[in-house]
């Protein structure tokens, strides 16, 4: 199984601290001074105030922060799906909308969101579809083979777990091979004996396929078990408060050791200041 990549040594840092932001032209997301407000006038909601982040190419990053700080809103303006108000951002050298035109965006979402009249293997088939291709009949089957489902395919949502239904969901997002994976809290509404588990499976697809990765999270635990830097946002301004470079190898240890639990400590003092 692969290591841990060199560029994910580091220390703690501020978030605007440039000398620690990778540098370079591996740089796949390049957010500077990101705002975003919803509305206008007294009514007007802030979601978002002056985000800078880099991800490199390959990186997985998580986002964890108070409910409400923006976290999906930032995530949404990586994927072209909103327009910042203030800033800019460019995701693999040019606007986020150019790789969602070009289907090199893969999403997933708390609530997968699957056709309920089509099998497993038809819903991941449909991700073809809707971008106007002919499903590729031999990568469904490899995706599919990768989550775990290939024997569970000809199910429909309904016979399906809620593990399955989010494998279904992570299948999607990647089977046409992404530049970006953008996960929003995709297991955020299982048990934590199967979120557990997934969290396995998508740590061993993510080393398989290495796609640059942004999981919003609530659970910090998961956040540092799947990333290679953990960004925190605060609430009040809604913004990046702190990064922590996560410096354990892959595959991360089954049982917690002393680094996982610093780098959990490290995300709570955080989120506690
Ligand atoms: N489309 C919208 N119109 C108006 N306000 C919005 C919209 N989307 C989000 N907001 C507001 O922006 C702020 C940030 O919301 P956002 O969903 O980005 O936060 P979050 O950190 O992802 O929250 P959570 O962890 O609860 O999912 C909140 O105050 C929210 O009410």
């Amino acid at each position: 199984m692969a290591g841990r990549p060199p560029h994910a040594r580091g220390r703690s840092v501020s978030a605007h601290d440039e000398e620690t932001s990778p540098a370079g032209t591996d740089v796949a997301i390049h957010g500077q001074a990101l705002s975003k407000s919803y509305g206008s006038g007294r009514r007007a909601v802030r979601a978002v105030s002056d985000v800078s982040l880099k991800v490199r190419t390959s990186e997985f990053l998580a986002i964890i922060g108070p409910s409400g700080c923006g976290k999906t809103t930032l995530l949404r303006m990586i994927a072209g799906l909103e327009t910042p108000t203030d800033g800019t951002i460019t995701c693999c050298g040019g606007p986020p909308a150019r790789l969602a035109r070009e289907h090199r965006i893969g999403m997933a979402f708390q609530d997968p969101a699957l056709l309920p009249w089509a099998s497993l293997r038809r819903n991941v088939e449909f991700v073809y579809r809707a971008a106007g291709r002919r499903p590729d009949r031999e990568r469904v089957d490899e995706i599919l083979d990768l989550v775990g489902l290939r024997s569970l395919a000809h199910l429909r949502p309904h016979e399906a777990s809620g593990g399955m239904r989010q494998r279904v969901a992570l299948a999607r997002a990647l089977v046409m091979e992404p530049s970006l994976l953008l996960l929003d809290e995709p297991f955020g509404a299982l048990d934590a004996i199967t979120r557990r588990r997934l969290n396995r499976e998508l740590e061993r697809v993510w080393t398989v396929v290495r796609p640059t990765t942004v999981l919003i999270t609530h659970a910090v635990d998961e956040a540092v078990m799947l990333a290679d830097r953990v960004v925190v946002m605060s609430g009040r301004p809604s913004t990046i408060v702190r990064e922590i470079t996560v410096p354990m190898a892959r595959p991360r240890p089954e049982v917690p050791d002393e680094s996982f639990r610093h780098a959990v400590q490290e995300c709570i003092e955080a989120l506690d200041a």
